[in-house]
């Protein structure tokens, strides 16, 4: 069935599955907050500053009028940086309050709020009256808009507590080259997808510093064992981090050029200054805030979490990365499972 879409961000992600829901057959309108953008997507179907090159379908209606975009609206997807997340709920709920309309909530963002430390669909589901909505669903997993738009294979998950809205989910988005599975474990998904931003900020620092593949390999591992014990001490399921939403998106943003985060992390071992890396980046790096997230959280609830903390003191407190990583190999010696 048709369905009407609005996508509220109109960046690299949320601009390319918009393109995507409109290939598999929707009504799509891609809600943006800058005119200028709005405008090129609607005359030249491009989005140079996000998605260089890629031409989107012309049926993408671009707007940064948020009551066309969510008139009559069957599903909402938050496509927006977690720290604007709760404003764009916020405002979201003024024009449904007004339009009447009750649609599914699904975002396909990754971070924690900094401050609550929430979970996204934890924001989500304290800004939008169960009155103006339908269930809450997380899209997740290892994917880079720069390969989606090429149609390059993409197997994601959709996660939501009602097992229908996550089917829900899958059809809407699901075709020939994106698959889509379902997962109940929403606070494992999104702890694995916030998460793994910071590992994938170290894993650059390593390739920038000039180390090689085993280090690269190791920092993955023992990142994804940090990560999995502050997501489990929050109620995630284990298994969880070892499907696409924890280890898969972990691989990929760790290892490829494409990440933003692992691209942060790439300057900063080559020594650029956290502020040079945020201003020539010109897109979102989640990780940065989600590093200083998830560092508080391991301190609220004891978890060790030497990684984690490594790239907190590096981005937070000045640290050199060179020496943060010589003071993680001459720790003591431990046992691999505790
Ligand atoms: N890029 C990717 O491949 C993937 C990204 N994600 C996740 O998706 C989320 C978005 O990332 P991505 O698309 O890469 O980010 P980008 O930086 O490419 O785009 C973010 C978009 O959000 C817009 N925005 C910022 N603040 C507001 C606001 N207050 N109201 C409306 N729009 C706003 C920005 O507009 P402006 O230009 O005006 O700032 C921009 O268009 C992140 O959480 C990321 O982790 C997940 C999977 C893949
Ligand atoms: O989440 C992503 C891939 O799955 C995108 O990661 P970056 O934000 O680091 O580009």
């Amino acid at each position: 069935m048709v369905k009407k879409v609005a996508v509220l961000g109109s960046g690299s992600w949320g601009s390319i599955l918009a393109n995507m829901l409109v290939e598999n057959g929707n009504k799509v309108v891609a809600w943006t907050n800058m005119e200028e953008q709005a405008k090129e997507l609607n005359e030249k179907h491009t989005n140079e500053h996000y998605v260089p090159g890629f031409t989107y379908e012309k049926d993408l209606i671009a707007t940064t009028d948020l009551e066309m975009a969510l008139d009559g609206v069957d599903a909402v997807l938050f496509v927006v940086p977690t720290k604007v997340m709760r404003l764009v709920a916020q405002q979201m709920v003024s024009v449904l309050e007004k339009n009447g309309a009750k649609p599914i909530i699904i975002h396909a963002s990754k971070g924690l709020e900094l401050g609550t430390h929430k979970r996204l669909s934890q924001v989500l589901e304290e800004e939008i009256p169960e009155q103006n909505r339908s269930a809450i669903a997380v899209l997740s997993g290892p994917s880079h808009a720069e390969e989606v738009a090429k149609k390059d294979l993409t197997l994601v998950t959709a996660a939501s507590a009602d097992l229908e809205a996550a089917k829900t989910v899958q059809e809407l988005f699901m075709n020939k080259y994106f698959r889509v599975y379902t997962n109940n474990d929403v606070i494992g998904v999104e702890m694995g997808a916030a998460l793994k931003n910071v590992i994938a900020i170290g894993a650059g620092a390593l390739h920038g510093l000039g180390y090689g593949d085993d280090a690269k390999a190791a920092l993955i591992t023992r990142g994804l064992a940090e990560i999995s014990r502050l997501g489990v001490a929050f109620g995630a399921k284990p298994l969880t981090f070892i499907g696409l939403s924890g280890v898969g998106d972990l691989i990929v943003t760790a290892t490829s050029v494409h990440s933003r985060n692992w691209r942060a992390g790439n300057e900063l071992g080559q020594g650029m200054s956290l502020q040079e890396v945020i201003d020539t980046m010109g897109m979102v790096i989640e990780g940065v805030p989600s590093t200083k997230a998830a560092y508080e959280l391991a301190q609220q609830k004891n978890i060790s979490m030497p990684i984690t903390e490594s790239i907190y003191d590096v981005l937070y407190n000045g640290k050199d990365v060179k020496s943060v990583v010589a003071d993680l190999m001459e720790r003591e010696g431990k046992s691999e499972l505790d």
